[in-house]
């Protein structure tokens, strides 16, 4: 997989050249390609927004500088924009980025994240990027950053983890949280006893199918407890 990443500042993605994803870029499991806005810029100040037409608060990023980067970073091997290529923006407006998401994404060839800042880049980017590659306006949830590179480097772990050869054997994204619809049970290790509390009992049983039940009823309890949207309604 191929991911590519623009952005106004670079070094907020260098966590992706880190730990499991770093091995993964080593391994050729992944390539990455991090692009900085202003090298699209044309004026010495390297100007990326101006005020909102209609007025309001803040600035808006500049289609003619992020229409010329997108040109170039959507582009295939030939020059001309690689139609199978994916086109990722992270805005507090868009649909919710969820684990069915990052399924689906892992499963492209190549995706582009558009990073923005101030109050979001000028929406006609991406009506023209819609005429050539499939665009998706994504939110990572119900609160609001001061740019897009957090919300990238969310959903690019939650991708590529999904990817083959990513995690290693002793971890599996098989049984993980959301895929089964249900939380993620509590989890425990040595000492048995730490601080005068005891790990359950049912965990040193080595009754797998009592364990399995068990994690199943913990898993249910904290979805009903923490996250009931998750469960399915009565009616
Ligand atoms: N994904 C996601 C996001 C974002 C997000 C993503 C990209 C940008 C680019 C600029 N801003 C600041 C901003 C503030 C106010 C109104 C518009 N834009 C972003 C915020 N906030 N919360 C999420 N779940």
């Amino acid at each position: 997989m191929r991911l590519d990443v623009v952005t106004i500042f670079p070094e907020y993605l260098e966590p992706l050249r880190v730990a499991l994803l770093g091995k993964a870029i080593d391994k050729g499991l992944i390539s990455v390609g991090v692009h900085n806005l202003r090298d699209w810029t044309h004026d010495v100040h390297k100007a990326v927004d101006d005020s909102p037409y209609g007025g309001g608060p803040g600035m808006v990023m500049k289609p003619t500088v992020w229409g010329p980067a997108l040109d170039d970073v959507l582009a295939g091997p030939d020059g001309e924009t690689d139609p199978e290529v994916l086109l990722v923006v992270p805005t507090p407006a868009g649909r919710r980025f969820d684990q069915a998401t990052a399924q689906r994404w892992s499963q492209e060839k190549r995706i582009v994240f558009a990073c923005g800042r101030y109050e979001g880049i000028d929406q006609r980017v991406f009506d023209d990027a819609a005429r050539r590659v499939r665009v998706e306006e994504v939110s990572i949830g119900d609160y609001v950053l001061i740019g897009g590179e957090v919300a990238v480097l969310v959903m690019v772990e939650a991708v590529v983890r999904l990817l083959p050869g990513v995690l290693g054997n002793q971890q599996s994204h098989q049984e993980d949280s959301f895929s089964d619809g249900l939380l993620e049970g509590p989890s425990y290790t040595r000492p048995a006893v730490w601080r005068d509390l005891e790990v359950p009992p049912v965990l040193m049983s080595g009754d797998h199918g009592k364990v399995a039940r068990w994690r199943h009823e913990q898993s249910l309890e904290r979805t009903r407890e923490r996250r009931p949207d998750l469960l399915p309604s009565d009616d």
